[in-house]
């Protein structure tokens, strides 16, 4: 049985390992997993992601694998020696590079595929030249690269929890819908850079595995108690489930 607390990911998004190893500190009883991305790995490299290993916690290594399919596969490879628990892969425009993302975690690594950033509206997608319909519909564009995840072998997907209930109901409880763009309620109106957004309770009301919050802890005044809030949020949200 998973507790609320197991649904949060902390992304360690801060540019020096000493101050990654502060937050693992202070919020290893508040959160899941740490997710370690661009700016922690590329100034600390693998061995922060050794350190949070050795303190017990688990690690989502959100790097967006993009390129071709044997560069993906080698550097999937060498993420699947790191014993972290999930990875990110663009899902893109190649079910190719997928399926090698998955072949070269060896099937040591959770393998996500990223569907459409947080951060994109359906504006963004319209403007880039994408069909109207999957303009205007966003989780329409979402579900066919959850699709091509899925086929490929990934255990799950990066979206938003406005599309989790579809991933969920399409493809059952066992494809992992993780969820950035978490927002409590009373910060929806200024939610940074996301654009798709939602309150941590609607997003695991909807499905989502893992809620993946970050400056909402991360620039709140007491962090572990922003974290400890998001919990009991969660908390509610399972026992209305
Ligand atoms: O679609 C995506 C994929 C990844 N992210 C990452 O999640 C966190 C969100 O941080 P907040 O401070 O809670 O906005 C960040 O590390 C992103 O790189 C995402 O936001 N959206």
């Amino acid at each position: 049985m998973r507790s609320a607390t197991d649904y949060i990911v902390f992304p360690l998004d801060v540019p020096s390992p000493e101050a990654a190893k502060e937050w693992v500190t202070l919020l290893s009883e508040e959160v899941g997993m740490f997710k370690v991305g661009l700016e922690l790995f590329i100034q600390a490299g693998p061995d922060i992601v050794r350190f949070i290993r050795s303190r017990g916690a688990r690690v989502f290594l959100d790097l967006k694998l993009h390129d071709i399919p044997a560069t993906v596969a080698r550097a999937m490879a060498r993420v699947a020696d790191l014993d972290v628990a999930l990875a990110t892969v663009h899902c893109g425009e190649s079910p190719e590079m997928l399926g090698a993302a998955v072949a070269g975690s060896g099937g040591k690594v959770g393998v996500l595929g990223v569907t459409v950033l947080t951060s994109v509206s359906s504006e963004d997608i319209a403007a880039a030249g994408f069909r109207p319909e999957l303009a205007a519909d966003m989780t329409r564009l979402v579900m066919n690269r959850a699709e091509t995840a899925r086929a490929a072998g990934c255990a799950g997907i990066v979206c938003s929890g406005l599309e989790a209930a579809a991933v969920k109901k399409a493809f059952g409880p066992d494809f992992l819908a993780v969820t950035p763009g978490i927002r409590p309620a009373s910060a929806q109106d200024s939610p940074d850079d996301q654009k798709r957004v939602t309150t941590p309770g609607q997003a695991v009301r909807w499905g989502a595995d893992y809620l993946v919050v970050g400056r909402p802890i991360r620039d709140a005044a007491d962090p572990r108690e922003a974290a400890r809030r998001i919990a009991r949020e969660v908390q509610t949200a399972l026992a209305a489930a």
